[in-house]
């Protein structure tokens, strides 16, 4: 692994984290946000939907209500728009880098690919609104029956948490699709092999940080 205790970055680093539900998102979030701060970097973790004002109202809305795609999509754009202003920018001013478990991509893949919403479409609305992109994307890839398991005995906190098989492989197949529309971006780490993820993103990242 490279050495960072030497470099200080000039600018905060946005990272965000995507994949299916269960896929292990969170817990990476968490173990990277260790390893930067072993390196000297100051972190900041975060999540979609997020925990500002509108964002908690789109939980309490998610958690009660099925509405149609384009409904979602207002929704998750104002709620990310709200989070950009209150969270991310104000840490990526200070230099601090941030991690957001789950940003753009989920529209793209859960209102875009398996809501039926066009992908460009969505795009342009994320780039007149929010017109911003994390410098880099961690793609969990996992098997999708490994996460119907893992999500069957937990509490339902929204009408995604019940997909069953068929719909997850349809969000699996969205999320590499997406990754292969956004090479320079996305990469896609193998989080079937336990143990093996985080070391994969470090280094990954490490490499990516050199460059900044
Ligand atoms: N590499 C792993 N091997 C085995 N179990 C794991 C691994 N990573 C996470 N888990 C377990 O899988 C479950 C889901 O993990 P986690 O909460 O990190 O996923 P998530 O993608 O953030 O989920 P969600 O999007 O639904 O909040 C947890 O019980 C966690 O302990
Ligand atoms: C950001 C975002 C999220 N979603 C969906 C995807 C997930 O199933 C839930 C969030 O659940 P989590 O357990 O808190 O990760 O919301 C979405 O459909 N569109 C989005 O933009």
């Amino acid at each position: 692994m490279l050495d960072y205790t030497t470099k200080k970055l000039s600018r905060g680093i946005f990272i965000s984290i995507e994949g299916m539900d269960g896929c292990g998102k969170s817990t990476q979030t968490r173990k990277l946000k260790k390893i930067l701060e072993q390196q000297g970097l100051p972190v900041a973790i975060t999540k979609e939907p997020c925990r500002s004002v509108i964002g908690k109202q789109l939980n309490k809305i998610l958690k009660s209500e099925r509405l149609s795609p384009k409904i979602e999509l207002m929704l998750f754009m104002a709620a990310r728009y709200d989070h950009i202003q209150t969270v991310i920018l104000p840490k990526l001013k200070q230099n601090i880098c941030v991690i957001s478990d789950r940003f753009i991509d989920s529209t793209l893949c859960y209102q875009g690919i398996l809501g039926k919403i066009d992908i460009k479409w969505i795009q342009d609305l994320h780039n007149s609104v929010c017109g911003i992109w994390p410098d880099v994307t961690y793609l969990l890839d996992i098997n999708p029956v490994t996460v119907v398991d893992r999500i069957k005995n937990r509490p339902v906190k929204h009408f995604y948490d019940s997909m069953p098989l068929k719909q997850q492989t349809v969000i699996r197949e969205g999320f590499l699709h997406i990754a292969t529309l956004f090479p320079e971006r996305i990469m896609v780490v193998d989080a079937n092999k336990f143990g093996k993820t985080t070391s994969i993103i470090v280094e990954h990242l490490m490499r990516k940080l050199a460059k900044i």
